[in-house]
């Protein structure tokens, strides 16, 4: 496990949001966190407590807490328009939120600073891919890095030993990386050409080549086959378990969340309905009600 903790790619980043509302929030000047720094003491940890956001007329969180521990994945789920995404907004930056306040690994935001998130030891894929298409898989992934960059530009135009040494050691990183989601023979196809279940993959490489304390994945597991799903889970696992990530993800697969997280979160209508084990959420009356819409005894965690 490297000390250092690298950043989003600041195109990616600025792309936010991904949705094209018109009310969406625009990304305002975090204030400086009022705590120590976040450090390996409270690596992986992240609370949020009383987040409450609404779109003009629109309520889409409700006093909402969360307590993630370091290592847990975690599973947030809830119909359509629960307030899921909204939810990883507000954690990532996306959105500040009216009410409450994000805590990671100690240090204690009324908003995230999103332009920060990776020296936070943050990083997040999206609900719709956001990768550089005409790019190579390798060039993708290495620019999961690009804020880890230390020598000026400069530096880089004219391949000076700092920027020399950089440039070798992400693609050192990167590599490392592919390796381990067995993407090693696609690193120099373009990614356009790839299928999306492997686009996806690929995504979860550029997040995951930063070694992130937090990893935020957004229904990483959208559009892929039964078999893809599987292999992502087994990666998303094998992520958590090599890297000690804690794993944030929203998914709508009731049967990979119940198989692959250690807690779950409901949301339903902007409010937690319940927040437990996968056994707990599954006998859960309100979530069975509101979601799953089927009775505990019937089913084998398939889901709706
Ligand atoms: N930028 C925005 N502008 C206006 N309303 C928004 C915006 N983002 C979300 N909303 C509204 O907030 C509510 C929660 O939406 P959100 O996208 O967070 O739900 P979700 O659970 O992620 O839904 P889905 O599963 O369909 O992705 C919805 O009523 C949605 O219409």
């Amino acid at each position: 496990m490297h000390a250092t903790t690298y950043a989003l790619d600041e195109r990616i980043a600025s792309s936010l949001p991904p949705d094209g509302f018109e009310h969406a929030r625009s990304i305002e000047a975090a204030p400086q966190p009022a705590g120590p720094v976040a450090g390996e003491h409270g690596r992986g940890r992240l609370e949020l407590h009383g987040i409450s956001l609404s779109f003009g007329g629109v309520t889409a969180l409700t006093e909402i807490d969360l307590s993630v521990q370091p290592g847990e994945i975690r599973a947030i789920i809830g119909p359509n328009g629960a307030g899921k995404s909204s939810l990883l907004n507000v954690i990532s930056g996306v959105y500040r939120a009216d009410r409450g306040h994000v805590d990671i690994g100690g240090v204690v935001y009324r908003q995230v600073p999103t332009q920060k998130l990776a020296q936070l030891g943050v990083a997040r894929t999206f609900q719709n891919l956001a990768l550089f298409k005409g790019l190579s898989v390798l060039d993708n992934v290495t620019s999961g890095l690009a804020h880890a960059t230390r020598s000026g530009f400069v530096e880089q135009i004219l391949g000076l030993g700092r920027a020399r040494r950089e440039e070798a050691d992400g693609r050192e990183r990167a590599m490392r990386t592919l390796d381990f989601l067995h993407l090693s023979d696609l690193r120099d196809r373009l990614v356009a050409t790839l299928p999306y279940g492997l686009q996806k993959r690929v995504e979860l490489a550029r997040a995951l080549v930063a070694e992130p304390a937090i990893l935020l994945l957004d229904e990483p597991m959208a559009g892929m086959t039964a078999t893809e799903k599987g292999e992502m889970s087994g990666f998303v696992r094998a992520a958590r378990d090599e890297y000690g990530s804690t794993v944030i993800l929203i998914e709508h697969d009731i049967g990979v969340v119940m198989e692959l997280s250690d807690r779950i979160a409901v949301l339903d209508y902007g409010r937690k309905i319940a927040d437990g084990t996968p056994r707990d959420v599954r006998s859960n009356q309100r979530v069975i009600d509101a979601y799953l819409g089927i009775a505990p005894e019937n089913e084998e965690g398939e889901g709706i």
